[in-house]
C-alpha cells in the first residue's frame, strides 16, 4: 500500500488528536483492510439506563467510552448508581444497589451535548423521582426537547420545564414520579423521545397505578430502528413491550416491572463503520467491518445497502460485512431511518458519476449541527453543486475534483461531519479537517484508527 492515503502532521506523533488543531488525509490508492469499530454509543447508552434503573447488578461487555457516554456515567452516579469502569471503558461493572433520588438539594447534571443522554435522563428522572437540573455546551440548549417535556407533563407528579427557548434545555424536574400512565407523544422531530420514555415507563412503580404505560406515537415517527432497539434492550433487561402498528401514529404498550440485572454485551458502533465502508467505496479498496452483521440491533448497518445501490459489492456474513469499492453512481434515496450515515454517504456522493438525492432528513437540522445547511456548505467547498431542500439534498459532484485546489473544512463541533468529510482527502487534495478532537463525542481514537487503516505512521497537520 505505498500509495495509500494517510494524514500528515508537523508536529508530535501521538496517537490522539487532543492537541491538533487540524488533520489533513492525503489522497492515495486502494485501501484494503479489517477493523472493529468502538461499542454502539445507542446501545451503551440504552443498557446503562436499565442497568442502573434495575434490581440486582450488570455487566456491560464491548461498551464504548466517549464523551456521550461518560457524561451518562456521571448523571447516573449522581444518583448513587456505582459504576465500575474498566478494561479502557469496555467493560461496566454497574451496581445499582444505593441508587437513591435526589429529593434535598437540586443535582445539576451536566450532558455536553448528548442527545441520547439528556432524553433518556429526563425520561428516567422523571419517572423515578426528584429535583434534576439537566444543562449542556450552548448547541445543546439549541437542541429540541420540548415535545418530550410535554408528554411527561401529561403524567408527571409534579413540574418539568425546558428552559430555553423553543423548549430546549436546561431541563429542570422536580418529581414525586409519573401518576399516570398514558400520554401523547411527538415522533417526527426525534425518535430518541419516545425511546426515552419507553425505557422510563417500568420506573414509574412507585405510582399506585400498576397499569400499563401506554405511549401514543403522533405525527411521522422518523428513526424507526432506534425505537426496535430500545424495545430490544427493554426486553434483555426484563422489560415486557408492545409495539402496535407505529407505522401509522400507533402506541406503544409497557409493562410496570422492575428491570432485572443482567450481563449484557454491546455490537460495535454501525454509524462508526459507515465512515469505513465508505473509504473502500471512495478508493476503489476491501474493507470489512468485524462484529456486525445484516441481523445488528443497528438500523445504520443498512448503510452497506445504500453503497450496494451506488455500484459497490457487499459482502454479507454471519459476523462482518465486507464493501468492495466499484465505479459509483449517484442515488436517489431516503434515508430517514439511517440519518446518521447522511453526511458519510454525502462524501462518497462527491464521486460518484451523477447527483445523489438524499431526502426524508428534515430532523437533521436538530442534531450537532444543521446537517443539512451546514454540510451544503462545506460540501461546497469542495467544488459540489448542493441544492437543499426541506427534508434534505441533493448533491452533483464537481466533475473537475480531482484538480481542485482542496479545502479547509469547518466541522461545527459535530463528531460526524469530521469522521465524514476526512474522507474526501482520500482522492482529493489539501482537504483540511479543524477541529478533529471533535470526534471525541463518539469516536476519540478515529483518527488514530483511520490512520491505522489506511496504513501510515501516524502525523497530524499543524
Ligand atoms: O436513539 C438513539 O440512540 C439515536 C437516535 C437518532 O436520533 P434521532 O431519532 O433524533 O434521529 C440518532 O441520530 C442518534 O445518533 C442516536
Ligand atoms: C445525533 C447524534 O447523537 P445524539 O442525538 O445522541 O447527540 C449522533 O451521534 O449523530
Amino acid at each position: 500500500m505505498s500509495d495509500a492515503p494517510t494524514s500528515r502532521s508537523l508536529n508530535d506523533s501521538s496517537s490522539t488528536n487532543h492537541a491538533s488543531p487540524a488533520v489533513t488525509v492525503i489522497p492515495g490508492g486502494p485501501v484494503h483492510g479489517t477493523i472493529r469499530p468502538p461499542g454502539s454509543k445507542s446501545l451503551t447508552n440504552r443498557a446503562l439506563i436499565c442497568a442502573a434503573m434495575a434490581e440486582g447488578a450488570s455487566k456491560l461487555t464491548g461498551a464504548l467510552s466517549s464523551e456521550d457516554t461518560e457524561v451518562m456515567i456521571e448523571a447516573l452516579r449522581a444518583i448513587g448508581v456505582e459504576i465500575n469502569v474498566t478494561d479502557g471503558g469496555q467493560t461496566l461493572l454497574v451496581d445499582p444497589a444505593m441508587r437513591a433520588r435526589c429529593d434535598d438539594e437540586i443535582a445539576e447534571l451536566f450532558i455536553a451535548n448528548s442527545g441520547t443522554s439528556i432524553r433518556f435522563l429526563t425520561a428516567a428522572l422523571s419517572a423515578f423521582g426528584g429535583r434534576y437540573r439537566l444543562v449542556g455546551v450552548p448547541r445543546m440548549h439549541a437542541r429540541p426537547i420540548g415535545d418530550l417535556v410535554s408528554a411527561i407533563s401529561e403524567v408527571i407528579d409534579g413540574t418539568i420545564n425546558a428552559e430555553s427557548t423553543g423548549g430546549c434545555p436546561p431541563v429542570m424536574i422536580e418529581s414525586h414520579g409519573w401518576s399516570g400512565s398514558s400520554m401523547s407523544v411527538a415522533g417526527n422531530v426525534s425518535s430518541q423521545f419516545l425511546s426515552g420514555l419507553m425505557m422510563a415507563a417500568p420506573l414509574s412503580l412507585g405510582s399506585q397505578n400498576v397499569a400499563p404505560i401506554e405511549l401514543h406515537v403522533t405525527g411521522e415517527l422518523v428513526s424507526r430502528p432506534y425505537i426496535d432497539m430500545t424495545a430490544d434492550v427493554m426486553e434483555s433487561f426484563g422489560g415486557r413491550v408492545v409495539l402496535d402498528d407505529l407505522s401509522s401514529q400507533g402506541k406503544v404498550v409497557i409493562e410496570r416491572r422492575p428491570y432485572q440485572g443482567t450481563d449484557y454485551s454491546i455490537e460495535p458502533d454501525a454509524s462508526a463503520a459507515s465512515y469505513f465502508w465508505a473509504i473502500a467505496a471512495i478508493t476503489g479498496g476491501e474493507v470489512t467491518v468485524e462484529g456486525l452483521s445484516p441481523s445488528a440491533m443497528q438500523g445504520d448497518v443498512g448503510f452497506v445497502d445504500v453503497l450496494e445501490k451506488m455500484g459497490c459489492v457487499v459482502k454479507r456474513r454471519s459476523d462482518s460485512i465486507t464493501v468492495l469499492g466499484q465505479p459509483l453512481h449517484g442515488v436517489d434515496i431516503d434515508m430517514n431511518s439511517i440519518s446518521d450515515t447522511v453526511q458519510t454517504l454525502a462524501v462518497v456522493a462527491l464521486f460518484a458519476t451523477g447527483p445523489t438525492r438524499v431526502r426524508g432528513v428534515a430532523h437533521n437540522r436538530f442534531k450537532e449541527t444543521d446537517r443539512i445547511g451546514d454540510l451544503a456548505c462545506e460540501l461546497r467547498k469542495l467544488g459540489a453543486l448542493v441544492e437543499e431542500h426541506s427534508d434534505g439534498l441533493t448533491i452533483t459532484p464537481a466533475s473537475d475534483w480531482r484538480s481542485h485546489a482542496g479545502a479547509t473544512l469547518e466541522t461545527y463541533h459535530d463528531h460526524r461531519m469530521a469522521m465524514s468529510l476526512s474522507l474526501a482527502g482520500l482522492k482529493m487534495r489539501n482537504v483540511k479537517i479543524l477541529d478533529p478532537a471533535c470526534t471525541s463525542k463518539t469516536y476519540p481514537e478515529f483518527f488514530h484508527d483511520l490512520e491505522t487503516l489506511i496504513g501510515r505512521s501516524h502525523h497530524w497537520a499543524a
